[in-house]
Order: structure tokens, then sequence, then C-alpha cells
């Protein structure tokens, strides 16, 4: 992407694996099948989010599974294809996940890699074991016989490789293809019955034929027509929302970000007039962004929008709330008491537009045993007693394939290309306190200050988000030889392709004093300005 990451790890670094214990129902989507999809099965591999990024960007819907899903889970969904991700575990170590032979026997062509071609091949009764050297990083691939998976690929290639458990004999009925500098097979094929395994990760962009071979497996193989983008998730998502929604009324949390514009204008194109739009300022939003979003949306689109000033009860909803997970909750279960205030005034709207999206649903945990990093407040956060049917159009997808489909839909650059900020908005920016309206409105100065900086450097667009953060601390300082002691404020800026990695950005000195002393100078109660380079994992990109 950019001059502000200096390494290619961002495009590596997909690091989210689904834990065990995510309920699927949360994950499963309703597609009017009018596409064909390929399923990932996640053994908890660094890249297992990136393969079905891969598949997607290859014209073929993807969605990433829990390993321990059930085979009747994968059958309902009609895939025309299985791919087994790598995993971190070695098969012989105790507890290492399985793979069901079931799986093998769907009728449908199955690929692993990795981790998942060493389980195909230790079920099926070939030979893996613990090498003695590992091989990690760059390899060279030499193919012997290029089979069908390897059709149309040179004698010998990079690849990129990352294990230390190693097959040394294919199973019955296999041909072994390929071999690399320590693994005796390194790709195998048994044709007939529609099974194949690389060694190597094909995801990654380190891997030159990886997308060759990924293509291969999908068109010519498992016979996918490369029909899906996101742009027709249009068509599919319009009929889908009809049939959910009836001629019920309904309304959509919008909040100017482009999520829930793109989630409104598809819903708008579905139902028309049955939609109304409300946005609701907490008081957690940065300067002048309530005005803006208003006079944005009204001059731009013919969508009935209601703003309501909710300031004052989520001040007071907030009251004495410091723990993040309490925070977040509390914000979520208000959005929704607000949002059903406003479906009554209206006429009893049942159902309620979010723009959630696929990584939202992912790392919100789900709550079976499932780690839950944090609460989304539209995921998470939502209260238990909440009568509304959720229509969420954009589940599916990530943030760069919304951004396509909002390009499709006609909505304006600005919209498109507009920093996520998050629905808890600068309450979850408050840290380690209470987000009480003073420490509020220092914040909301400093993001001021940040945001016009790096507009003003041409980096806003570049950056996946720019924003402060306060912390419940005040330091000593000396200004105008007097002692001070006022707040810091911390500067978070990352770059990312889909906020489920982030690295923190290369910001240029010479913009970050400009920043820091404009922000001392300009907000009486800010006197120290730090710099956050965590990237995530393990940091997350906000504080809480
Ligand atoms: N201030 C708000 N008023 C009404 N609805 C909101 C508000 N903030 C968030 N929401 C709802 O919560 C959803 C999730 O928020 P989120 O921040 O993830 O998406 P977004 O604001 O639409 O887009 P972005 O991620 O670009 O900020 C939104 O799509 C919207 O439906
Ligand atoms: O609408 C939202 N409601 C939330 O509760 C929420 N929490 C985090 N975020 C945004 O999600 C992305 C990932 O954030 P984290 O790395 O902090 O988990 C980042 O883009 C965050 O800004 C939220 N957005
Ligand atoms: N990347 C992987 O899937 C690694 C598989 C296994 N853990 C190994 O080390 O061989
Ligand atoms: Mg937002």
């Amino acid at each position: 992407m950019s001059r502000l990451s200096p390494t290619e790890a961002t495009s590596l670094g997909h690091g989210s694996s689904l834990p065990a214990g995510q309920p699927v129902e949360e994950l499963a989507l309703e597609r009017e099948v009018a596409t064909d999809e390929v399923v990932v099965l996640d053994y908890g591999g660094q890249y297992s989010q990136l393969i079905a990024r891969r598949v997607r960007e290859l014209g073929v819907f993807s969605e990433l599974l829990p390993h321990h899903v059930g085979v009747d889970e994968v059958r309902k969904r009609k895939p025309k294809g299985l791919i087994l991700s790598g995993g971190p575990a070695s098969v012989y170590a105790e507890g290492a996940p399985r793979l069901d032979p079931e799986l093998l026997e769907l009728g449908i062509p199955v690929l692993g890699i990795c981790y998942g071609m060493q389980a195909l091949v230790l079920t099926l009764g070939g030979k893996v074991e613990g090498a003695e050297v590992g091989e990690f990083g760059r390899s060279q691939l030499t193919v012997g016989e290029h089979g069908r998976l390897l059709a149309g690929t040179p004698d010998t290639q990079a690849c990129w490789m990352s294990h230390r458990d190693t097959v040394y004999e294919a199973p019955e009925g296999f041909t072994a293809l390929a071999s690399s500098t320590e693994s005796p097979v390194a790709a195998l094929e048994d044709v007939e019955r529609g099974l194949y395994g690389i060694q190597f990760h094909p995801e990654v962009v380190h891997t030159p034929y990886g997308q060759h071979v990924l293509t291969t497996f999908l068109e010519d193989i498992a016979g996918a027509s490369r029909t899906w983008s996101a742009a027709n998730i249009i068509d599919e998502q319009v009929e889908a929302i009809r049939k959910q929604v009836g001629d019920s009324k309904v309304i959509c949390g919008l909040s100017g970000g482009v999520d829930s514009s793109v989630a409104a204008l598809l819903v708008h194109k579905a139902v028309g007039d049955q939609l109304t739009c409300v946005f609701v300022d907490h008081g957690m939003m940065r300067q002048d962004e309530g005005e803006q979003v208003i006079r944005a949306f009204r001059d731009q689109f013919h969508v009935p929008l209601v703003a309501v000033d909710a300031e004052e009860r989520f001040l007071e909803r907030l009251k004495g709330v410091s723990e993040p997970e309490a925070k977040r909750k509390a914000i979520g279960a208000e959005f929704i008491r607000v949002f059903e205030e406003e479906a009554a005034k209206i006429g009893d709207a049942k159902f309620l537009v979010q723009g959630t999206l696929y990584s939202d649903v992912i790392e919100s945990g789900g709550g079976t045993g499932a780690a839950t990093i944090k609460s989304h407040h539209n995921v998470g956060g939502l209260p238990d007693d909440m009568e509304f049917q959720l229509v969420e159009p954009l589940r599916a997808l990530f943030k760069d394939e919304v951004r396509a489909v909002g390009a499709e839909l006609g909505l304006p650059e600005k919209f498109v290309w507009r920093q996520p900020f998050p629905g808890p908005g600068l309450a979850i920016r408050v840290v380690g306190g209470e987000a009480t309206k003073e420490r509020l409105d220092t914040l909301r100065a400093a993001d001021f200050i940040l945001q016009d900086e790096i507009r003003k450097a041409g980096l806003y667009r570049e950056l996946w988000q720019s924003f402060c953060v306060l912390p419940d601390i005040r330091t000593v300082g000396v200004q105008g030889d007097e002692r001070t002691y006022g707040y810091v404020v911390a500067i978070r800026a990352v770059t990312s392709d889909d906020a489920m990695t982030a690295d923190w950005a290369r910001l240029p000195y010479d913009l970050l004093e400009q920043i820091a002393s404009r922000m001392i100078n300009e907000i009486r109660e800010v006197n120290r300005v730090v710099l956050d380079i965590t990237s995530k994992p393990p940091g997350t990109i906000e504080w809480e």
C-alpha cells in the first residue's frame, strides 16, 4: 500500500481464526444461492481468513467455518469444493483437530493446505512425521509430475512454507506431484476421489503461482463459476431483503459511516419508502460530526432521516461505568432503546437494519466458550430483550468489499473512503475511566487537530484509522514557567485491509511534532502527547 507500512507483514498478517465453540449459526449467511460457494474449514491457521479472501478475489463466494462444524453444516451450503486450512497443531499432538472422514465423502473436491494436507494424509493412511528441521519461509518446489493440480505451472518454482511436520509417503491411490527443499511430498492428488493436498501456502503473496493453483482448484477441479463479486451481492441482497421484510416498516441505524450508508442504500433499493434512517447523536461523536452527517445525507440521498439528540441519556447511562465491556454493553443497549422509541413513533417498525460486517461477527466471539475479544455494540453488545428482527445485508462482507458495493451503488467517494468510526464512539477512547462530558470534550478537541493535520498531509485515505485516546492519567509538565498537571493524549494511527490485523503507521516525525505541539498549545487540559506503536495482534486497534 504505502510509504506508511514499510514491511509486507500487513498483507500476510491475517492472523484470525475461529475459536472452538463458535456457534456456527452466528456465521451462517442467508443467501439466495445465485453464485457458487467454496467452504474453507479453519484449523486455526494464521492465514485461514486470507484463503477465503483469495477465493473471493477469484470470483467464488467463500465462507470460513470452524473445523469442528458438522458435515451437515457444510452440506447445507451446497459448496462446490472444500478447502482445509493450515493450523498450529502437529497432527500427532494430543487433542489435535481431526478431519472427519465423512467430509471426504461429500462428492466435492477437497484441497488440504499444510495442516489440512497433513490431516488428509494421516486420515487416509499415508505417512506424516515430524522432521528434524522445519521449513519456514521461502522454499523451492520441484515438480515431478504436474497432474491436474499443478498444471500450467513451471517445473521449479518458489513457494512459501511454514511447517515442521512433513509428508513422507502419499496414501494409497494418490500421486505425489512435487517435492521441496525439506519435504519429500509437497503436493499430491487422487484425481479419482477428488482429493488434493499442498504443503505450501498458495494464499500468501510470496508463492508466485499460488493464485494459479487456487484458480485451477476452483475452476478446473471444482467446476465453480467465477461469477461472484462484491457488486453482484447487490441483486442477491435486494431479493433477500424483500423476502425478509415483506411490506413492514423498517428502520436503519445510520452513523454516516460507510457500512450503514451502504446498508441503507441497499435496503432503500429493496423496499423504498418502507425505510426510515435513524441517526443517533449520543454525545460521543467527533467534532461537528452530527451536523455533517445529517447535512451530507439529506443532500445526497432521498431517504427519510430522523436525527435523535441522545447525549444526555447516554451520559447518564455511562455514569460510573469504566470497565470496557460494561461500557460497550451499556451503549449497545441504549442504542436499541433509542431505536425502539423511534420505531414506535414511525408506526411499529419490526425490522432494524445494521451495517454489521463479517469481521464484526468473527471478532465478537459468539458466547459458547469462544473467546470474546470485545463485544461490538452491534453484535455482542445487543441487549437480550431486544425484539427487533435484524436485517444485516453486509454480514458476509469484509470492509474492502463493502466499499466496492458502495461505489457500485453510486455512494460518493467521501462516504466510501471514510475511515471507520466505532459505534460506541469516543466513549471507548476515554480509557480506564468514566466517559464524562469534560473528558469527551478534551478528547474531541485533540481528535479534531489530529484529523485536520492528517488530512492536510494527504494521508487520510492511506490510513485505516487515525484517532486519539485519552487515558485516565495526568502527568507533570512545565508551561510558561509554571507547573502543570495535565492529561496525556495518545495518537493511534494504523494501516490495515480489514481490521482483523493492523500495523502501526509510520507517520512522518515532522507531522507528529506539528500534531503534538498543536494539541498542547491549543488544549489547556493536555500537556503531553505519546504515540502508540503496537500492531494488531498483539494489540487491538481501539484501546478498549
Ligand atoms: N450514531 C449512530 N446512529 C445510528 N446507528 C449507528 C450509529 N453508530 C453506529 N450505528 C449502527 O451500528 C452499526 C455498526 O457500526 P460501525 O461503526 O461498525 O459501522 P458504520 O458506522 O456504518 O461504518 P464504519 O465502520 O465505517 O464506521 C452501523 O452500521 C449502524 O447501523
Ligand atoms: O461499530 C463498532 N462497534 C464497536 O463496538 C466496535 N469496536 C471496535 N470497532 C471497530 O472495529 C475495528 C476493530 O477494532 P479492534 O481492533 O479494536 O477490535 C476498528 O475499526 C474499530 O474502530 C467497533 N465498531
Ligand atoms: N502451517 C501449518 O499448517 C503448520 C502445520 C503443522 N503445525 C506443522 O508445523 O507442520
Ligand atoms: Mg461507525
